[in-house]
């Protein structure tokens, strides 16, 4: 086929894998894939009033007629003639004969009001002929039969309002491209219209790959992940203005995936696929997009992180995306590089973006050569708000998901100095800064006892960053409590010794650390903790998972260990969790974990030593509500039992 000249080739490299050849700058892919989409007409369709919400209108609508289409009574009283009434006052009444009508709502009035009469009107009842004003019930007697007083004058005009006053036929009511929300369908109702000329919701087709993906709902099989990009990324079309079609996960075999992509295409305005255009092997849609149409591929790799492996194309007039598989980078290229044209293809204006400055606590390092997106939760501190990066990486889906928003570091640096004053771009135009802050380790327990001031109304930001990274977050004063659970290795003490001024100890409870093994497994089942290490230790097919250095796990597994370096001992994960999985998983045969830990995942347990989970307080924040709220939390009886019951010991 022939290639346009932006569109870089993909030569074979090494077995079976591609290289993307031209890295794009952002500016220069998206501006790219613009002007190869656009201008285009907007196709549009009829909408009834009942479906119009988030629209954006097709054309100018005009009103049709007046609004009221009528001169109307605002009050309940009597339609009159000012001229009759000029000189009535308190002292001087002066006397109207009713024309025995009366004047409903929906009601045309029958009677001319001539000079001397007056007719019983309702708020919103249509002013009868020969009247120009009317009067409050209230400021009137009744004077026998079929009469009244009036007690005060009345100028023409008084208490009606006129016909078209609100809005007068041919009047320009709503311009195209108005996005109609509840106040602007209220106008097309006031008019009577049931139906209009709305740009059309691009139909957009999104489909997963990877041999890897399960939908949610299905069973986990081993070595599968639930498809998280093709619930998010339909979301996020509805959220912009698409109509999604989801058409499911598709394994990476390249006649199947062809035949579902064409499919696809044909039936759409769009089509985004995610996953399979990084390296790998099995990368094989970019392949098939060549074959989709003119001109095919636009940038396949942008100097953007999250999303290098980003593929826009373009074939026959149709968008057609490949997000990366990562989530979060797959989220961040869609808001970023997709969104921006899918608005337009809906006749949307471009999202309104909200900054706001926040202070970066931490060094933040970044690669030279991609402009990095950091996703960023935000707490706020006395010197303002605090950007703290919610970074588990792009693998992650709450990288992006609990992030409040982003910053961007340049292209041409290597890091963004801790202190720096940067630009957050929100998610959401509101910004919610909880009620109280927790950085430091994170615990299940944390989540019992937070759930009463969940219920008062209360929130919470939790930031997992380690014990000591919570420390250092609470002595800046950047929040209310930092939960650490660290060994003094010289005295076998928890946590006291980390304590520095400013801080104060509020006990929490007790995690009793263990060695995990699977359940069975005689080298293990019914001995005691010297029984079992010496068994791992004396059979060379036993294979360990260690903890990473600094944790205080793995402070506990050096001193069963004794100097031994058995099989597995390298292998050192950050958390409790990824322990117990490993065991599980039989990617290794024991370890040392938490004891809640070791029951969710149904392994068997040897009781080793306590850990002690405490709060480092940050004593000039103690007597705010929430902080307040907390501590009699963490005290009651509720909490106390709903740890117990999860495994732990309250202190
Ligand atoms: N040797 C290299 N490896 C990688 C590079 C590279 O330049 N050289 N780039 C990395 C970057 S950056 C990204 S981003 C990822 C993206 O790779 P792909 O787009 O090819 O995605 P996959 O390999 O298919 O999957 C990556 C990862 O994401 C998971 N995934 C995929 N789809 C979904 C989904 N729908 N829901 C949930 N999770 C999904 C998948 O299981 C993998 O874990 O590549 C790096 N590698
Ligand atoms: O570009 Mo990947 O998206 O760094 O994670």
């Amino acid at each position: 086929m022939t290639r346009s000249a932006s569109s870089p080739p993909h030569p074979p490299h090494g077995a079976g894998q591609e290289q993307f050849l031209t890295i794009l700058s952002r500016e220069e892919a998206l501006a790219r894939f613009q002007s190869a989409l656009f201008p285009r007409p907007i196709p549009s369709e009829e909408r009834s009033l009942s479906e119009a919400l988030g629209a954006a209108l097709a054309d100018d609508i005009a009103a049709i007629i007046d609004v009221p289409p009528f001169d109307r009574s605002n009050v309940d009283g009597f339609a009159v003639r000012s001229a009759d009434i000029a000189a009535a006052s308190q002292a001087v009444p002066t006397q109207l004969r009713l024309t025995g009508e009366t004047i409903h709502c929906g009601t045309a009035p029958a009677r001319t009001i001539e000079a001397g009469l007056a007719t019983v009107i309702a708020t919103g009842g249509p002013l009868p002929r020969g009247a120009d004003a009317v009067v409050m019930v209230e400021h009137t007697q009744p004077a026998g039969d079929g009469a009244i007083e009036v007690r005060r004058s009345a100028a023409p005009g008084q208490l009606v309002s006129y016909a078209g006053s609100d809005i007068a036929r041919g009047e320009m009511l709503l311009r195209a491209g108005t996005v109609l929300g509840s106040r602007e369908i209220g106008m097309l109702a006031a008019c009577g219209i049931a139906s209009m000329n709305v740009a059309r919701k691009p139909r957009v087709a999104v489909l997963s790959t990877g041999d890897e993906l399960v939908q949610p709902g299905e069973a986990l099989r081993p070595a599968a992940v639930y498809d998280t990009n093709g619930a998010i990324v339909s979301a996020a079309i509805a959220e912009n203005g698409g109509e999604p079609v989801f058409h499911g996960a598709f394994a990476d075999d390249e006649a199947r995936l062809e035949k579902a992509m064409r499919a696809a295409l044909a039936a759409a305005d769009m089509l985004i696929l995610s996953g399979g255009t990084s390296k790998g092997a099995g990368d094989v849609s970019h392949r098939i997009i060549a074959r989709l149409g003119e001109p095919g591929i636009i940038a396949h790799g942008v100097a953007l992180k999250p999303g290098k492996p980003l593929c826009l194309a373009v074939c026959d007039g149709k968008p057609v995306i490949i997000l990366p598989g990562f989530p979060t980078s797959a989220m961040f290229t869609f808001h970023d590089m997709i969104v921006p044209v899918l608005r337009r293809m809906a006749g949307l204006p471009p999202r309104t973006e909200t900054l706001v400055k926040a202070r970066v606590p931490l060094r933040i390092p970044s690669e030279r050569g991609r402009a990095e997106f950091v996703m960023v939760s935000l707490v706020e501190a006395e010197s303002g708000l605090i950007a703290y990066p919610t970074g588990k990486g792009s693998g992650a889906i709450t990288s992006f998901a609990q992030a409040d928003g982003f910053l961007r570091i340049d292209a041409l640096a290597d890091h963004l100095p801790a202190g720096t004053q940067a630009d957050v771009t929100l998610f959401s135009p509101h910004l919610r800064v909880p009620d109280l802050v927790i950085i430091g380790s994170h615990c299940t327990g944390l989540d019992l006892v937070l759930e009463p001031l969940a219920r008062a109304g209360l929130t919470t930001r939790t930031l997992a960053v380690g014990s000591l990274g919570g420390l250092a977050a609470a002595k800046r004063g950047e929040s209310d409590l930092a939960p650490i659970h660290l060994l003094d290795e010289a005295s076998g003490t928890y946590n006291t010794h980390y304590l520095t001024d400013g801080l104060e100890l509020v006990p929490g409870w007790r995690r009793m650390q263990g060695i995990v093994f699977r359940r069975g497994d005689a080298r293990f089942e019914g001995k005691s903790i010297e029984d079992a290490v010496a068994a791992a230790l004396a059979d060379p097919a036993c294979l360990m998972v260690n903890r990473n250095q600094g944790a205080g796990t793995r402070i506990l597994i050096d001193r069963l260990l004794a100097g031994a370096r058995p099989d597995g001992y390298w292998n050192q994960p950050r958390s409790h969790n990824a322990v117990a999985a490993a065991v599980a998983q039989k990617r290794a045969d024991w370890g040392v974990t938490i004891a809640p830990v070791a029951h969710a995942a149904g392994l068997g347990f040897i009781p080793l030593a306590e850990e002690h989970y405490d709060f480092a307080l940050v004593s000039v924040r103690k007597d705010r509500p929430a902080v307040q709220a907390f501590l009699r939390a963490l005290q009651s009886a509720e909490s106390r039992a709903a740890l117990e019951k999860a495994g732990f010991r309250p202190a």
